[in-house]
């Protein structure tokens, strides 16, 4: 029987509107006039494209779908800078790639900081026809997370790129579902801020008693960890990153930037209420209040507040539960990839805070990333060579001597522009160092993405990872397979990876602040292998001469 595959058409005009999600109004960059955007849904094998038009008037756009792996369409990946140029304002675009995978996934924009001004959404892949999950539920629900700021996106990127300093502090607010509520008496006196806002009502899932439901949960957050919880009610977390898990019941889930889950859970309770959904911020002291939606059980009445405070979460600096957590994420017995036994390259990345020439940055290896504006894609196709700095960046730091608990001796660092070329198809494993920052006692989480490749999640913990002792600890047996993966505070992450899809990803902290700050690095693997590249993502710096109409 041959199966066809379905093609989805999507047209999408990117555009800025007033919005109040936490019912303080702000500009927020919108699909359609929507934030979050719309969800893409579509079956596994299927292609997905998208015609989008940059109706920014004054600003350019890039778009990244976010766990697709763009097998055989590097150039569609929507990293600016990495994988196109920009579209500029009044231009139009179109993206078009395979869903190869079913699972849960994300979009939003990769160019500058402009995802923190709203363009996010899901993408949800299903199985193939007659492909049954390795779980059972009624029906299935989408949970989008995000946190969110007041001042604009150009704000913060203008201040933490000042001397002196502007970090851009905690968010006033976490959405569940693109709404949250700010407390409007404490907007200033020119806001405009509306606590009867239907924008700003809270997000309300309605469960029928006894119905089992999948909830697939996604954080785009651009600063914080979160934990949710669904009062009252376990949950059993079922998918990681469009990987199904060795299922294990928690209380409440911690999620960092950049990743999706699925989980289980069973409308099970005394039904004459309704129950909270609440998310709250860990691994940074909080100061946004708890971000609420209602778990309404039908036949209540969906506004009806639920009789309780909502959760508080856990301690948010319990580090120990966030490792658990960690810990415990195994692949499913009937769905492990086992990963290759042996690695061909081990590249130690330490993560520090630094100064460079007085700014804040961030940096792997004392480098700290600056994206030239020709993207890597094309100057490495095209052979452009003055694009970037053609020596390796640093495959590893001085881990014998380097103190991570202590701030550090020198905190300058340099830019740099070079990036990690690897053989193709081999098996590269990356360890990331956690290390203190510039101030004492500090030593904060990061979300870790890796464009174009599922990776292995071969071990965690904490301290200083030593290259002789933990390799003898990693979970070779059932590792999960995930596109983000958390380095605690003062810890060490150890994952690994086939070098398998010719092209130039990028691998940065999802914090959204943290990669414009300079933490992320380059892989290109096999770029001889990539066709020819649609001259539609050309255009600026190097390669303005390339593009033909
Ligand atoms: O990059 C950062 O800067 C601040 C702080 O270190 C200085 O204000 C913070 O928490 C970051 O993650």
């Amino acid at each position: 029987l041959l199966v066809q595959a379905k093609v989805h058409y999507h047209k999408w005009d990117i555009s800025y509107k007033f919005k109040s999600p936490d019912c303080y109004k702000k500009l927020a960059v919108t699909i359609n006039g929507q934030t979050p955007g719309p969800t893409i849904n579509a079956q596994q094998g299927d292609t997905i494209v998208v015609r989008v038009k940059n109706s920014l008037l004054t600003e350019n756009v890039a778009i990244h779908w976010h766990g697709i792996r763009q097998i055989g369409t590097p150039w569609f990946d929507g990293t600016e800078g990495v994988t196109q140029c920009p579209i500029v304002a009044g231009d139009t675009f179109v993206y078009r790639f395979v869903v190869d995978r079913a699972g849960t996934y994300l979009y939003h924009a990769h160019y500058g900081m402009q995802r923190s001004a709203g363009l996010y959404g899901l993408i949800r892949v299903a199985v193939p026809d007659g492909v049954v999950e390795p779980f059972a539920y009624d029906y299935d629900r989408s949970i989008i997370l995000n946190d969110w700021w007041h001042n604009s996106a150009y704000e913060q990127a203008t201040g933490l790129a000042s001397i002196p300093f502007v970090w851009v502090g905690e968010p006033q607010s976490l959405l569940i579902n693109g709404r949250g509520k700010f407390n409007c008496s404490l907007a200033g006196p020119t806001a405009v801020c509306n606590a009867t806002n239907p924008e700003c009502s809270p997000y309300v899932l309605t469960v029928v008693p006894g119905k089992t439901y999948r909830l697939r949960i996604a954080s785009i957050t651009s600063l914080s960890a979160l934990n949710f919880e669904i009062e009252g009610h376990n949950m059993t977390v079922v998918e990681a990153d469009g990987h199904y898990v060795k299922p294990f019941v928690i209380k409440n889930l911690n999620i960092y930037s950049g990743e999706t889950y699925s989980v289980l859970f069973t409308a099970d309770r005394d039904p004459s209420r309704n129950y909270w959904l609440a998310v709250n911020v860990i691994s940074r002291k909080p100061e946004t209040p708890t971000g609420t939606a209602v778990l309404n059980y039908y036949p209540n009445h969906p506004r009806k507040s639920p009789p309780t405070s909502p959760p508080v979460g856990p301690l948010w600096n319990d580090t120990a539960y966030r490792f658990n957590q960690s810990y415990a994420i195994r692949s499913h017995p009937d769905h492990v990839h086992p990963p290759p036994l042996t690695s061909d390259r081990m590249i130690i990345l330490l993560n520090t805070q630094n100064r460079v020439d007085g700014y804040t940055r961030w940096s792997l290896n004392n480098v700290s990333f600056n994206m030239p504006h020709t993207p890597y894609l094309i100057a490495l196709k095209e052979n452009l060579r003055h694009v970037f700095d053609q020596r390796p960046a640093p495959e590893t730091y001085d881990y014998r001597n380097y103190d991570i608990y202590s701030v550090p001796k020198n905190h300058n660092a340099t830019t740099g522009t070079s990036i990690y070329r690897l053989d193709f198809n081999s098996t590269v494993d990356v360890i990331l160092q956690n290390a203190n920052m510039i101030d004492p006692n500090k030593s904060e989480t990061h979300p870790w993405h890796l464009h174009g490749h599922d990776f292995w999640v071969l071990g965690y913990g904490p301290g200083k990872f030593d290259p002789e002792v933990q390799p003898k600890e990693y979970n070779l047996v059932d590792p999960i397979m995930k596109n983000t993966v958390s380095l605690h505070s003062y810890g060490w992450t150890a994952i690994r990876f086939r070098a398998d899809n010719p092209g130039a990803w990028a691998f940065h902290c999802h914090i959204e602040s943290h990669f414009f700050m300079g933490m992320g690095i380059v892989f290109e693997e096999g770029v001889d292998r990539v066709g020819e590249l649609p001259t539609s993502i050309m255009g600026c710096g190097d390669s303005k001469s390339l593009r033909r109409p």
